[in-house]
């Protein structure tokens, strides 16, 4: 019997209420491991300690920061290979992915760790004479952390890092899919040297403790990835609270991927295939929405349905494996109905679909490639969130770029072309907040903003120094010396 993995509260390791375990997707029968679950009590302890730690963590130096930031970033690197083995027996992806993940994880901390040391304020005349005006930014206080399942250690990094950079304290809601990693990677942070209360972590439901920290009138800022309809309910209950809460939401995506005649059909074929099924298409930057014009959409719909055909389906640790399986029954359910709907509107399963089965038992997709789709159909509209993407033929490039447009999102959206005339065309007028040339719309750097338009995103960016907008606040003080 394994032991329960504990929460992390007020520099303490606690037992919860209940247990919640997670399920290998690849093996059913596997359970990765158990996991005390907090409850509203627990929770609200949670924030009183990060509370109670906020003025001591907000004065600690920028040397401080950095060495707690930059332990962290070693050890997850060293790391690396056992950490990303949990990840993709826990999540799902392929063990290179998961390894690429928490590499990256391990590359937010080292940037933010130097981000402590470049937190300059500025100075400046005021228009009056002999007064001084002084910029300087300081920490919100406590910021509460919900994140999703598909990227379960780079996503609370590029939360966790720059809070902790910036002087903010944390209370971490890990989605309640993947708490083997939030776990390792808070275990890695409770061992970097900050103070009890600066970090904690509350494995838990959505509707208990994430309810309890997006109402709560002690936490000042809520950063939130996921669904839309959490998004929306979160954005909501920030706005009516007391304390009026700060908030930065990043939601879905529709993709869109444009390929041109005079595009490299190789290049065209390894980003649209990269962007919409590797990690199993469980990316808010997945390209959905393949769209191709005339003169090449024949020769590339039989291209990528050729390399569809190439790529091995099956348990995410095995050696050789492309797409891992879907995170869980409920996740591969959405992704049945949308290719069942895909096929009632009348768009062409051109390849894949269906449910696939191998030596373990685990949530197998065949990838799904729809074509004669169009972009008023749901599977054009709505996202999916799995390995299922549908070609719209347009006529030209100014018709593909009004239907790359044409969507209630905005996060990603990339263009394959050898003409830079059209390729400088497309990334002025892409209304997205993210877009690539010749190159898969998922899968960004940590250093530079991530972040969309539209109803994919709302508040300031993340990643990169421009996270600094969210996790302070700027203060302007006038001096008068006399
Ligand atoms: N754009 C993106 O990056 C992502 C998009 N999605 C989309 O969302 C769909 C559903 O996935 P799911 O994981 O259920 O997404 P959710 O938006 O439901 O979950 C994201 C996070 O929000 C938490 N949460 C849920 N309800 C509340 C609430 N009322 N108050 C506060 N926190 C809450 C969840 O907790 P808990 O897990 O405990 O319920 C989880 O930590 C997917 O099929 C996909 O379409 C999902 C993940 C990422
Ligand atoms: O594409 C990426 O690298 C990041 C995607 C992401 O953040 C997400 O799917 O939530």
């Amino acid at each position: 019997m394994t032991a329960i993995l504990k929460n992390f509260i007020g520099g303490e390791w606690v037992d919860g209420s209940a247990v919640t375990k997670n399920i290998n997707p690849s093996n059913t029968n596997d359970v990765v491991g158990e996991y005390a679950k907090a409850d509203k009590a627990q929770t609200e302890k949670a924030i009183a300690a990060a509370k109670a730690a906020f003025p001591a963590w907000a004065q600690s130096t920028p040397q401080a920061r950095y060495d707690a930031l930059n332990k962290i970033s070693l050890e997850i690197i060293a790391r690396k290979e056992e950490l990303g083995r949990l990840l993709a027996r826990e999540e799902g992806k392929t063990l290179p992915e998961g390894i690429g993940e928490v590499a990256r994880a391990g590359q937010i901390f080292a940037f933010f760790a130097g981000e402590a040391l470049r937190m300059i304020g500025e100075k400046g005349a005021s228009v009056r004479p002999g007064i001084d005006v002084e910029l300087t930014r300081e920490p919100m206080g406590v910021v509460g952390m919900i994140t999703p399942w598909n990227f379960p250690i780079a996503i609370p990094a590029w939360k966790i890092a720059p809070a902790l950079c910036y002087g903010n304290t944390v209370v971490f809601k890990p989605a309640e899919l993947v708490p083997g990693s939030a776990h390792a990677l808070s275990e890695i942070i409770t061992r970097s040297g900050i103070p009890a209360g600066v970090f904690n972590l509350v494995v838990g439901s959505g509707s208990v403790v994430g309810q309890t920290l997006i109402e709560h009138p002690d936490v000042a800022a809520i950063t939130f990835t996921g669904s839309v309809q959490t998004g929306r309910k979160i954005a909501q209950a920030c706005v009516t609270s007391s304390n009026m809460k700060k908030f930065q939401l990043e939601m879905g995506g529709k993709n869109p991927l444009v390929v041109l005649d005079d595009a490299d059909l190789k290049t065209a074929v390894e980003v649209a295939v990269n962007g919409a099924y590797f990690s199993t298409g469980q990316r808010c930057t997945a390209s959905s929405r393949l769209i191709v014009t005339e003169g090449i959409h024949d020769r590339f719909v039989a291209a990528v349905t050729e390399r569809l055909k190439g790529l091995t389906v099956d348990d995410a640790l095995k050696a050789g494996v492309h797409i891992g399986p879907v995170v869980d029954q409920s996740q591969l359910d959405q992704d049945l109905r949308y290719i069942k709907i895909g096929q009632d509107e009348g768009a062409k399963l051109a390849w894949g679909g269906e449910l696939l089965k191998r030596e373990t038992p685990g949530h197998y997709l065949q990838p799904a490639l729809f074509t004669e789709a169009n972009n008023n159909m749901r599977i054009s509209r709505e996202e999916v969130f799995g390995p299922v993407a549908a070609v719209i033929r347009a006529k030209n490039y100014e018709e593909a770029l009004a239907i790359s447009n044409d969507t209630e999102f905005g996060l990603a959206s990339g263009i394959c072309t050898s003409s830079l005339k059209y390729a400088s065309h497309y990334k002025r007028n892409s209304e997205s907040g993210m877009v690539m040339v010749n190159l898969p719309t998922a899968g960004v750097d940590y250093h530079v903003p991530f972040g969309g338009r539209k109803g994919s995103s709302y508040g300031a960016r993340e990643q990169g120094s421009y996270a600094r907008e969210f996790y302070t606040t700027v203060k302007t003080a006038y001096t008068y010396p006399g």
